[in-house]
């Protein structure tokens, strides 16, 4: 997890990848924080939305406009997903 608000530099990117790291968001960890101050049971589902850039050499850089379209595209995935595991949860409580 980085803080943000800005993404990662290539050098903190290049930092976690060394460290061990295959994902990095900004939300889900001060959200689960928060959650679990609250006394909130969690499940954290993540969509991971973009490649970190690691490379100074390539153009192409992170931007908030490309994790809102990719957001977008998967919505609807995403919402089967999450009712697919409610329904699951409402079994589970009903059968025990
Ligand atoms: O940590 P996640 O959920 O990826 O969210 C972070 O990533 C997005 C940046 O495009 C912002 O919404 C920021 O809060
Ligand atoms: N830290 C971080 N959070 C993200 N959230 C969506 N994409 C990214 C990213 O590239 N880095």
């Amino acid at each position: 997890m980085v803080s943000g608000p800005n993404f990662e530099t290539i050098a903190e990117a290049r930092m976690l990848l060394t460290l061990g790291c295959d994902c990095v968001g900004m939300s889900m960890v001060p959200e689960v924080t928060v959650a679990k101050h609250c006394g909130l049971r969690v499940l954290g589902l993540t969509l991971v939305t973009n490649k970190v850039s690691l490379d100074y050499s390539r153009e192409e850089k992170v931007n908030h406009d490309e994790v809102l379209e990719i957001c977008k595209m998967r919505a609807e995935l995403l919402q089967k997903l999450v009712s697919t595991l409610i329904g699951r949860c409402q079994q589970n409580i009903n059968t025990h």
